[in-house]
């Protein structure tokens, strides 16, 4: 276990600002994870998915298109710097330190005040699966057995009904 312990809290997002910074695949599988917890996304990149720009269009992110500003993090609760750009990655990280906001950076296990979890989701009970950063493919797997077996013993439940 080389890694620290993250603590799993589970926290009210939906009155807090996120700021998503980049419009890739990365992105926008973790806004795509997000929305499930809140509409008080911010999106800002230059390029963006078909995916996103449709989220976009419809309201569900507030998209802006062209490359990020320090401005746009007043007031932000957690960043996610989901960049191609490493070197922009890491100011992003060096902007909140100093700013005292939650920060993610997807290229850089070591710029992480949390880690993005796997996540599984069955009315009010929510599961956040984390591998300590050491290895998303565990997450995943240990998020998609977490997931049949609650299938699973929902059939039991209705079969019993
Ligand atoms: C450390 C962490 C930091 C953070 O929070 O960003 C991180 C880091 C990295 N991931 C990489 C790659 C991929 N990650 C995924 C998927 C997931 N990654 C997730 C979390 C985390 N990823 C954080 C904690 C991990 C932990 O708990 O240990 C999940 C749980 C949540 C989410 O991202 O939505 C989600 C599974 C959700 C689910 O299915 O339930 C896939 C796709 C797949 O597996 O299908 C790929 C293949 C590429 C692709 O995406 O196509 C690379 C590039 C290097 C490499 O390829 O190895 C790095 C960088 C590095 O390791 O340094
Ligand atoms: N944690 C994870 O699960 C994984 C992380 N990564 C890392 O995540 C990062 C993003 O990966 P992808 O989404 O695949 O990349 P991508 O190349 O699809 O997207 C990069 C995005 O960054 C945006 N961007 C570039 N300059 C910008 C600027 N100045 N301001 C705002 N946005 C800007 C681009 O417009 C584009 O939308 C990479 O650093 C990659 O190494 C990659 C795979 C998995």
């Amino acid at each position: 276990m080389k890694n620290k312990r993250y603590f799993p809290m589970f926290i009210d997002l939906s009155d807090k600002k996120i700021v998503v910074v980049g419009g890739g695949n990365i992105a926008t599988r973790r806004i795509r994870t997000l929305l499930q917890f809140t509409r008080n996304i911010t999106a800002i990149a230059p390029k963006s998915t078909m995916e996103l720009q449709e989220l976009g269009k419809t309201g569900y992110v507030n998209l802006i298109t062209r490359p990020v500003k320090r401005s746009d993090f007043d007031m932000a609760y957690m960043v996610i710097a989901a960049t191609n750009d490493w070197k922009l990655n890491d100011e992003i990280y060096r902007v909140c330190k100093e700013e005292g906001i939650y920060v993610n950076v997807a290229d850089d296990k070591s710029k992480c005040d949390f880690y993005f979890p796997g996540i599984y989701m069955k009315d009010e009970v929510v599961i956040g699966i984390t591998a300590s950063g050491l290895d998303h493919s565990r997450a995943k797997k240990v998020r998609l057995a977490i997931q049949e077996a609650m299938e699973a013993s929902d059939d039991t439940d209705n079969s019993e009904e």
